[in-house]
């Protein structure tokens, strides 16, 4: 990935602007949990029900680590959101599904090495889940206008499993969207 997606705005602030989440454009950062099309879907239960399948890679076996269901209950920062820290999950994937009808923000930087120059920032549907792939960096959780429910799927298990990094104040950056 070339480009920046940051600008400095008219007021002098590292600015990003948050683009629609679409399978294809939250690829290399992990997987969008949703009901489309392009999944592999089939009926079951006597036709009462389409399952739409394999939607996510749940990688939660590093150190004998097991996989759980947790509520995320959140409230949103205020607004504007300026991001001033980014995590990873080294030993283990990590899902947001959101449970309520509230759209939410997912900021994510490629693996290895945190480049603040390659963070993006998308806003997804209360249709849509996420699920960080092993490494990805991200924000944590994001709610946007009310106080929101995601389920949670992520590791749990020995070993530090969460690296996380606190910007310096010219490092962060305002959402916009
Ligand atoms: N700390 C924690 O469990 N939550 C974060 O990992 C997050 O991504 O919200
Ligand atoms: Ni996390």
């Amino acid at each position: 990935m070339s480009e920046t997606h940051i600008y400095i705005d008219e007021k002098g602030y590292k600015t990003i602007v948050a683009k629609p989440l679409t399978a294809t454009n939250f690829a290399i950062f992990g997987d969008v949990i949703e009901c489309n099309e392009q999944v592999e879907n089939f009926t079951i239960n006597q036709g009462f029900t389409r399952r739409f399948h394999n939607l996510a890679d749940i990688d939660v076996s590093d150190n004998d680590g097991k996989a759980i269901i947790s509520i995320f209950r959140t409230i949103p920062l205020e607004q504007p959101i300026r991001i001033g820290m980014m995590e990873r999950h080294p030993k283990g994937s990590q899902a947001f599904i959101p449970i309520g009808n509230q759209p939410y923000l997912v900021v994510v930087a490629p693996k290895g090495e945190l480049n603040l120059s390659q963070i993006q920032v998308f806003i997804a549907s209360s249709d849509q889940g996420v699920n960080y792939h092993k490494g990805t960096w991200h924000h944590f959780c994001l709610a946007l206008n009310e106080q929101s429910d995601f389920l949670v799927v992520d590791r749990c298990g020995e070993g530090n499993n969460c690296d996380e990094i606190t910007f310096i104040d010219e490092q962060k950056i305002i959402i916009k969207f």
